[in-house]
């Protein structure tokens, strides 16, 4: 049966999924897991090592063992990577066990928040940062929108408005959402 306790948050790099996430579990008094940091936490070497070491193969492999876990969970707000919608499995756990959340953002908005990343490798190694981040978008966007219970648009609100907005639609009758 679908778990609705949880609000698991998808979108592209720089959505703003970690930081939105935080603030929406602190408010609510909910658990607050990031997929990224927990892979992090599980392995004690950061994302960009995973991909040096085991190419984005491995780290998506990684990732697959830890929402599959995840969201068996209850009760968590859960930010994920930009790339978790890639595997069906991952779209299949995170529509079933929770209400999913797409932060949309634009290319130009994505930009300029990664500007300073320093551990997402897909663009740190990118030589057009634009064109990386326009490629992954196309390919992605459906499959945000294919599981997607909410979309919100994210380019200039900031993330106390945004977790704001989450919480209105979740106080509202199920019909209206
Ligand atoms: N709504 C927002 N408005 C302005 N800056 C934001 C917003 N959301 C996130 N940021 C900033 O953008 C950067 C990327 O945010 P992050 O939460 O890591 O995104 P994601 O997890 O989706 O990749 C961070 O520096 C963060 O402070
Ligand atoms: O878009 C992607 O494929 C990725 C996004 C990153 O997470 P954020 O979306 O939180 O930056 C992280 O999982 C990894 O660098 C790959
Ligand atoms: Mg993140």
């Amino acid at each position: 049966m679908a778990n609705k306790s949880n609000i698991f948050l998808i979108g592209p790099m720089g959505a703003g999924k970690t930081t939105v996430g935080k603030r929406l579990a602190d408010t609510r008094g909910m658990e607050f897991v990031d997929s990224d940091q927990e892979i992090e936490a599980r392995t004690g070497v950061d994302i960009a090592y995973i991909f040096e070491k085991e190419g984005e193969a491995g780290f998506r492999k990684r990732e697959r063992g830890i929402i599959a876990e995840l969201t068996g969970r209850q009760n968590i707000v859960l930010a994920t990577g930009g790339g978790a919608v890639l595997e069906a499995e991952n779209r299949q756990a995170l529509s079933a066990r929770g209400f999913v959340v797409y932060l949309h953002a634009s290319v130009e908005q994505q930009l300029a928040r990664t500007a300073r990343t320093e551990n997402r490798p897909l663009l740190q190694n990118a030589v057009d940062r634009r064109e990386v981040l326009d490629q992954l978008f196309a390919f992605r966007d459906p499959l945000y929108r294919e599981i997607a219970d909410l979309l919100l648009q994210t380019d200039g609100r900031n993330a106390r408005v945004l977790a704001r907005d989450i919480e209105d639609h979740l106080e509202r009758p199920a019909s209206a959402i």
